[in-house]
């Protein structure tokens, strides 16, 4: 196995002041930090102080930057530049960091001389050299003559100055579709940096792209695994440093997105074989659900066909069955009202519990009565809490004795969680990273109060789905934001519709343009559409089975019911079918007051 490589983080990936950025990288347990000149400039500590402080923190300045528009520019800037450069060279002096970043030229002054380039690097280098510095040389996208990792080496290969590398920055490389192979060609001690970013593939321009839009490792697109091993392949020993410039995660609290950053490096080391962590244990299925809702809830679930079948030892909450289906419902909490626990059967709680706390998710310690099971318990990126049970959760409830009416629902098909739009790229990575649920690609749809993004992680049966708001809602969006749900699963969703709606259960009625829709999109036999219409069943296929599924309306302030019957083996969630639900939430609320059924 490699040596693991250490961790670095750019400030620029965080939010706040210099100050709020080293304690959250420290706090989170990065070894160094890039320091962006930005960052230093507005800082009331001197460098001698941030070196002080970085250094109680326990962590190293790896990398100061961005030094910009150096070379391939006329004589007289050429002199300019280097007195600039000196007086940088002095900073870094005080700061205690030896390697300068410098990004290809953007500047229009720039000449396309690689002749010349190489020559003012050369000249930079030995400046550095004389401080017992170096620098690294980078490759911008969207450089204005040198825009590719390749051409950047072949300049610093030129120079040949010992204190003159390359930076590497996986962005600028996968972002324009270059062959990352190529990096095995370069003599490591030669690859003086490696930034990591990660991002979605947008067809648009690169630099807004990596302005706006950068990710952490494992929640874009790219194959940084394949593209860092490349690099570690080559030689490369130095720090993994994340360098990701993205909106939401400079607005928000530095302290949880320094540990969602180093969780990604984590991840990346252990898919690299240079970190190993506790395997993740296979999750065999939903456990149980946990809806906190205001009083109302159990009302729902007794007119879907589930029985109160057990009372908790020492809390206030309860367990209601159907099948393998089992919802613990905890009606104190109508302020939050939604899911407040997911938990999943694990083949070894203990297991998961101390990959949690390997990836940096926060294990809750939980406060046991003196008969109650053991749950490892860990808070998700929004405060879900997600338990890892075995068998023995069952003994914390005293049996009721009572048995479940039973409408055809056999298990929870999949919980859906609906994301604080900040959180979302978090939350798929805490999923695949703790858990090994395995993310589906982003989609996104037209909902009546706007676009809704969506995705599902999930491995056999467990699957949770994740929706957000694409951007931050107003005043006019409904005052129940982002209700959550369980969906259950039956073999007979016909069947179950009539004998839940017979028993009094507050399904929702879906619009005849639906149908009409349905009829002109798909070519259904007649009797199944009448059959759709009359049930109110929403309808959706992919290449390997169909889908029908109906909803309650909310139950609670903000937690519903779902019920789905799989055909063949399709694998999605109707998601197509989500804003005709919301419209009818919607309709539904306006036409009626708040649901409440008889206990
Ligand atoms: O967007 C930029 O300007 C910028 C600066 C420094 C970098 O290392 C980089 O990758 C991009
Ligand atoms: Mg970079």
């Amino acid at each position: 196995m490699l040596p693991e490589p250490r961790t670095a983080i750019a400030t620029v990936c965080l939010s706040g002041t210099l100050e709020d950025k080293l304690a959250a990288a420290a706090a989170a347990g990065f070894d160094g930090v890039e320091l962006f000149e930005n960052d230093l400039v507005v800082s009331p500590s001197s460098p001698a102080e941030i070196r002080r402080r970085c250094a109680d923190l326990g962590l190293s300045i790896d990398l100061y930057q961005p030094f910009r528009d150096f070379e391939a520019v006329p004589p007289r800037l050429h002199a300019a530049n280097l007195r600039r450069a000196a007086r940088k060279f002095d900073v870094m002096a005080e700061l205690g960091a030896d390697t300068m970043l410098v990004c290809s030229s953007v500047a229009p002054e720039a000449i396309d001389d690689d002749e010349l380039a190489a020559e003012q690097l050369h000249a930079l280098a030995e400046l550095a050299a004389t401080r017992g510095m170096r620098v690294a040389y980078e490759a911008l996208a969207w450089g204005r003559h040198v825009s590719g990792y390749e051409h950047a080496w072949r300049i610093v290969r030129r120079a040949a100055h010992p204190a003159l590398g390359i930076c590497l920055d996986s962005f600028h490389i996968l972002s324009k579709g270059h062959d990352p192979a190529s990096i095995r060609a370069i003599p490591g001690e030669k690859i003086f940096f490696l930034q990591l970013a990660d991002a979605p593939k947008l067809p648009m321009d690169v630099l807004p792209w990596s302005r706006h839009h950068r990710l952490f490792p494992g929640q874009g697109d790219f194959d940084l695994t394949a593209f860092t091993g490349h690099v570690l392949d080559a030689g490369y020993r130095g720090p993994l440093s994340l360098e990701v410039f993205n909106d939401v995660f400079r607005q928000a609290d530095p302290r949880p997105a320094a540990v969602d950053a180093l969780r990604s490096l984590l991840a990346l080391k252990e898919s690299l074989g240079v970190l190993e962590l506790p395997a993740a244990p296979s999750l065999t299925g939903h456990a149980f659900a946990e809806v906190v809702t205001d009083p109302g809830a159990g009302g729902v679930l007794a007119a879907l066909g589930f029985a109160r079948t057990g009372v908790h030892r020492t809390k206030p909450v309860e367990l209601w069955e159907q099948g393998d289906a089992r919802v613990v419902v905890n009606e104190g909490g109508a302020a939050h009202g939604a899911v407040g626990a997911v938990a999943l059967a694990s083949s070894d709680p203990v297991r998961s519990a101390a990959r949690a706390e390997a990836l940096r998710a926060p294990v809750l310690p939980r406060v046991r009565g003196p008969r109650e099971a053991d749950l490892a318990s860990i808070a998700a990126p929004d405060g879900t809490q997600v338990f890892l049970c075995g068998d023995d959760w069952r003994d914390d409830f005293v049996p009721t004795g009572e048995t479940a009416r039973g409408a055809g629902v056999f298990g929870i098909d999949h919980v859906a969680l609906t994301q604080p739009f900040d959180h979302f790229e978090e939350a798929a990575l805490f999923y695949r990273s703790v858990f090994g649920l395995a993310p589906s690609p982003v989609t996104e749809f037209a909902a009546p109060f706007g676009l809704v993004r969506s995705r599902s992680v999930g491995a056999g049966e467990v699957r949770l789905t994740l929706e957000a708001a694409v951007v931050r809602r107003g005043e006019w969006a409904p005052a129940v934001p982002e209700p959550q749900h369980v969906a259950f699963a039956c073999t007979d969703a016909p069947s179950a519709a009539a004998a839940m709606r017979a028993a009094g259960a507050p399904l929702l009625d879906i619009p005849g343009n639906y149908y009409d829709d349905l009829a002109a999109r798909l070519d259904l036999p007649p009797a199944r559409l009448a059959m759709l219409r009359e049930h109110s069943l929403l309808y959706d296929r992919d290449a390997h089975g169909e889908f029908l599924h109906f909803y309650t309306a909310l139950a609670g302030a903000r937690v519903f019911f779902e019920v789905v019957q799989r055909i063949g083996g399709y694998r999605g969630f109707g998601v197509a079918n989500a804003p005709v639900r919301m419209a009818a939430h919607r309709a539904r609320r306006h036409a009626a007051p708040p649901v409440k059924t008889p206990a």
